[in-house]
Formats: C-alpha cells, structure tokens, sequence
C-alpha cells in the first residue's frame, strides 16, 4: 500500500472547498421545497419504528460516529429528538428520531407539521423480533403520512440483520414485503411504494441504505450520475463513487451496480486517508484540517486493482476503483478529474443561482453531452 500526498493537485480556482451552504436539496421532484419549521430549507429524514427497533442507534451510528457496541446502552427515546446534520458535512438535512411508543391518536402530535414537510420517512423493523405487531405499525404510520403529503418517500430498513443466516434474511424480506403490501392494499392504499432495505450497524449495509435514501433527497442526482459516467468512460474507471467525507454517506455513483465489497474498501479508504492526514499531514502552526484541496491519495491492492481518491470540495470526495493496467494515462485521469470538479461545481452553482429557475431545469435533465462536460470542456481518452 501507498499513500501520497499529492503535493501537485491543483487548487481549484481559489474556491475550492468554499462551495456555498445550501446546496439546494429538497425533495426530488422539485415540485416544491421542503421548509423547516425554523424557515430553513432544509429536507427533514423522519426515524420511525416501534421501541427498541434501533432508530437512535442508526442515527448515532452513521451521524455521530458511535461505536455499534456502545448503542447498547443508549436509553429510550421519550420525545422527539431533532437532529441537524449540517455540522462541517455536505448532507443537509434534519432527521427526527421519534419514540416508540408513539401513538397516532395522541392530539399533542402536529401530524399536518411533522408529515408535511417531510422528505423521507424511514420505518425500522426489528427483524429479529416477531414482526408483526411492527408490520401493523407501519401500515398506520405510512397510511396517516400519505394522507398528509403524497410526495413522502418511505423507506424501510428491515434491520438488526446481522443476527440472522443468508436464507433467513431473504425469506425475512420477502415475507416482510408481501405482508406489508398486502395491508395497505387491504387498505386501499396500493399506490403507495415501499423501498426496502436489509440493515445492520454492525456493517456497511446501514451506510449504504442511507445512501440511498439520501441520494433521493438530492434534485442533481441524475447530474452527477451521468457526470461519473462520462468520467468512467474516458478514464477507464471500473467504479466510482462520490462521497460525502464526513458521514461516508456516497451522494452519487455511476450507474453501474454497487457491490458491497466495493463500497466498504471505499469507505475504509477513506478512514485509511483521515487517520494518517490526522497524524502526519496536518501542519501544528496552522489551524487545518484532516481533509483538504490537496487530499489525495493512492492504494494499490496486490490483486491488480488499485484506489484513488481525490478530493472535490471540502465536504466530497472522489473514490474511484480501476484496473493497475489502466493507472499507466494517469495524466489523463487527473486531467479528466479537474473537468469533473469543474463541472460539479457548476450544477450545484446553477441550482443555487435559481432554485426554480428553467436553466437548473434543464442541468438536471442533461447535463453532459457525447463526452462534453457542461462547462463545454471534453474529456480526455
Ligand atoms: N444486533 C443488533 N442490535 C442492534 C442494531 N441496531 C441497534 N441494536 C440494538 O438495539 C437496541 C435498541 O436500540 P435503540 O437505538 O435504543 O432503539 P430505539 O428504536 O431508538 O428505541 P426507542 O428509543 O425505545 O424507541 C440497542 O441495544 C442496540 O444496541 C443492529 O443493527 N444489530
């Protein structure tokens, strides 16, 4: 393995980690924004689930970096705990862990407040429990939000799953699925969809669950995807993922499918690159971080792969996996890198300009023509 410092990464334009602070999220379709109580835009993530299920663990596990073993002695949650992970992190948004023992007919609950400006709602199952009285909760808990605001995502982590054996997990989360679709067309509710996820916070999967119920939440997605695309293409990248550095939440990956082998080296790498900055690339007269404009860095796996990370902005991180053979054009690489940043940059600097306006419109929906960034820049191949 090496690491480097890449001393000749050039600063990008002098804004480089200096991206304004709203980014612009809000919900995907761009139908309206989400506006917090506190007048922020900023989308709200809701935790739901009967007690125990491990909503506060999730949350202090892929927010606040909370061993798995010390969840164990988290208390009960008794009221709503709001949460705004915004702190020194690209994702933006609240997330609100409810307790329990929640009930729907107690008229001290804002249903109309806490439903309608929700982007995501994210229903934890305890599959290691009987989860039937959970599944009879979900459908009173997804019912009620629908009624209140249609555009609601609901996610639901199956979780705990570290406890149970391949074939269990499956059968678990087919049952789970057919159960639960069954009850809300018993309800007359079949036109609402559930997306479910197996999780665990004891591995990666709970990262990458909420990834993807971030990603969701991100109106440039298709922006970035087809941005990593074309990268991939031109530089001969087998994976890449963009990260958000802090949370190791990926924000963006290209389009092909995610293993999660990848996704964990990935994410190793990335603590791999935070802890050696943090011992010996931090400079003691000034006041600077583990993660930079120069932050690179290069790890060669003895199977001929190899991991490169560079760094966007101060929140974001490239990692992309590709093939040693391949490593030989990194010039090229760099090069088609730099375009990328660039073009990054830009989507997120349209949509700030004009939340509403035609033109973010039009970045979102194509943003890269044949091999053309939007900032009318080629590619390298
Ligand atoms: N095995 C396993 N245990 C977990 C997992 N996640 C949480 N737990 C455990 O589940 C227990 C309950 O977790 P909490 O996060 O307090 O659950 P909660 O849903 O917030 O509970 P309330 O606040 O009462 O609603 C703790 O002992 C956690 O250690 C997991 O992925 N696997």
């Amino acid at each position: 393995m090496s690491y480097q410092d890449d001393e000749e990464g050039v600063p990008f334009d002098g804004t480089t980690g200096s991206f304004p602070k709203n980014f612009g999220y809000g919900p995907y379709d761009g139908d309206h924004d989400i506006i917090s109580s506190s007048g922020d835009q900023k989308p709200r993530i809701l935790l739901m689930g009967l007690r125990r299920s491990g909503k506060s663990s999730i949350q202090k596990v892929v927010f606040h970096k909370m061993s798995p073993n010390e969840t164990l002695f988290l208390g009960s949650t008794n009221k709503i705990v709001k949460d705004d992970i915004n702190n020194s992190s690209f994702v933006q948004f609240q997330i609100w862990d409810f307790p329990g023992q929640i009930d729907f007919f107690d008229s001290s609950f804002d249903y109309d407040t806490i439903f309608g400006g929700c982007g995501a709602l994210i229903f934890v199952i305890d599959a290691q429990d009987d989860y039937i009285e959970a599944l009879n909760k979900l459908n009173l808990t997804v019912t009620k939000a629908y009624k209140i605001n249609q555009n609601i995502r609901f996610e639901v982590f199956i979780h705990k799953v570290d406890g149970l054996g391949d074939d269990f997990k499956m059968e678990s989360q087919r049952d789970i699925h057919q159960r639960a679709a069954d009850d809300l067309t018993d309800s007359g509710y079949d036109q609402i969809h559930l997306s479910f996820h197996l999780t665990s916070i004891y591995d990666h999967s709970i990262f990458e669950a909420f990834s993807k119920v971030v990603q969701k939440l991100i109106p440039q997605l298709p922006a970035l995807e087809n941005l990593l695309n074309i990268l991939n293409t031109n530089s001969a990248i087998e994976k890449s993922f963009l990260f958000d550095v802090v949370s190791k939440i990926y924000i963006a990956t290209d389009s092909t499918p995610v293993d999660m082998q990848s996704y964990e080296l990935c994410c190793d790498m990335i603590d791999v690159v935070i802890d050696l900055s943090s011992i010996y690339g931090i400079k003691e007269e000034q006041d600077s971080a583990a993660f930079d404009e120069i932050s690179s860095s290069l790890i060669k796996l003895n199977n001929g792969t190899i991991l490169y990370l560079r760094e966007v902005n101060k929140f974001l991180a490239l990692v992309c996996i590709l093939r040693e053979d391949n490593f030989v054009s990194k010039g090229i690489i760099d090069y088609n890198f730099l375009c990328f940043r660039k073009a990054i940059q830009q989507v997120f600097e349209l949509r700030n300009k004009n939340n509403s306006s035609p033109v973010a419109n039009v970045i979102e929906g194509s943003p890269v023509v044949n091999g053309t960034n939007i900032a009318g820049e080629e590619l390298s191949t």
